[in-house]
């Protein structure tokens, strides 16, 4: 049995890896941090998690804790990830790092965006975690930056009509509604129930989003060429998914049939994208709990524009999950491990 801690076990990305890794037949939970829950047993602070696992909620130790985990998830804020991340891989140990802090291959742009890198050193050797896109880097890394929510539901959105070259790239426009774990389970005035229940609002209007630089770098790779786009997020007040709806301005008279095809042919062995039926559009309810990402588009003939929209649960493929999909490659063991489980519905 592989031993896995989890670092930042208190929080949303952490009670959900706890489930997943509870359920896993490969993988043993080892440790899991918490500092305000220290000495607590995590089904005590998770209640969902009653009789699946005895770990006690303990401080950060590296050095303890690299005695009894061999893997690690870093499920804690950017900007701490990357004083932690360092340490463990100086101790030979794997790590799956769910925050920004290794996402963005220029430092400057990082910098630019977030704060000065204290271990920019690392960001060379980091797979970028999405392993639609980047599988045979994963396999061979000690260190997966897994990718954000937002841009994990747009690039694999976009990706088959970058690689083809059918879209202008100059006209993106990505629009995403997010649920409210995207926020992270620390007490904040933007998340409370009455400022998010029976409403929708937009933040970061605008290209302020830190989420920009990551999806255009992701996007930039697949056309192999620099794209800027337009990305507004959205707050929905449901709990868990995300729905993207981009679109973008057609450059040939292709087919949606034709379009149809390429999809399948891009993602037809990938076990967590589902191309959803034609005339019908993905929904964040029939991705929730679940590793998939759904998409479905239309082209809209009035404007000579495609409309993809894509679906994930955002703590799951958004994050969590996508983390163990990523530590089932680095690990060599078959990477839906864990991961099959249906969407839970209603
Ligand atoms: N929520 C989501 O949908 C997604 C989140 N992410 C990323 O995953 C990471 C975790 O997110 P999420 O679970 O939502 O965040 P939460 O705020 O819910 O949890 C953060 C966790 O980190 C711990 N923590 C905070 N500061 C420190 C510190 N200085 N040292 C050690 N532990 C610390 C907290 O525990 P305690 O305070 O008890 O120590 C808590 O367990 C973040 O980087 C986030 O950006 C990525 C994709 C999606
Ligand atoms: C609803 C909400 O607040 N979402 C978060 C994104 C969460 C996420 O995936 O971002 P990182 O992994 O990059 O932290 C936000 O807009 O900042």
């Amino acid at each position: 049995m592989l031993r896995v801690a989890i670092i930042g076990a208190s929080g949303y990305t952490g009670v959900e890896l706890a489930r997943i890794l509870c359920n896993h037949p490969e993988f043993e939970l080892t440790a899991a941090t918490s500092r305000q829950y220290a000495g607590k047993p995590l089904s005590e602070v998770f209640p969902n998690l009653l009789g699946k696992t005895d770990l006690i909620c303990e401080n950060l130790s590296i050095d303890e804790l690299c005695s009894r985990a061999d893997l690690f998830f870093a499920a804690v804020p950017h900007k701490t990830a990357m004083d932690l991340v360092p340490q463990l891989l100086e101790q030979g140990k794997k790590v799956v790092d769910l925050s920004a802090d290794f996402r963005l291959r220029n430092v400057a742009t990082y910098e630019t965006w977030y704060q000065e890198h204290s271990s920019p050193e690392f960001i060379t050797e980091a797979a970028y975690g999405l392993p639609e896109l980047y599988r045979e880097q994963i396999q061979k890394a000690r260190l997966v930056a897994n990718p954000g929510c937002y841009p994990t539901s747009i690039i694999l959105g976009l990706a088959p009509l970058l690689q083809n070259g059918l879209i202008d790239t100059s006209s993106i426009i990505a629009d995403s509604k997010s649920g409210t774990t995207g926020a992270g389970r620390a007490v904040s005035l933007g998340t409370l129930f009455c400022e998010v229940h029976d409403g929708f609002k937009a933040y970061k209007v605008g290209g302020t989003h830190r989420h920009l630089p990551e999806i255009e770098q992701e996007l930039s790779a697949l056309s192999k060429g620099d794209i800027t786009i337009s990305f507004t997020p959205h707050l929905l007040p449901i709990a868990r998914g995300i729905l993207s709806t981009v679109y973008a301005d057609l450059t040939s008279d292709i087919s949606e049939n034709d379009i149809r095809k390429l999809y399948r042919t891009m993602y037809e062995n990938e076990p967590f994208v589902r191309i959803v039926p034609e005339g019908t559009f993905p929904a964040t309810q029939h991705v929730r709990g679940s590793n998939f990402c759904d998409i479905g588009f239309t082209i809209d003939e009035r404007t000579n524009r495609i409309i993809v929209i894509s679906a994930i649960d955002n703590i799951v493929k958004g994050a969590a999950g996508q983390a163990v999909h990523n530590m089932n490659l680095m690990c060599g063991i078959d990477e839906t491990t864990g991961l099959q489980g249906a969407p839970f519905f209603p």
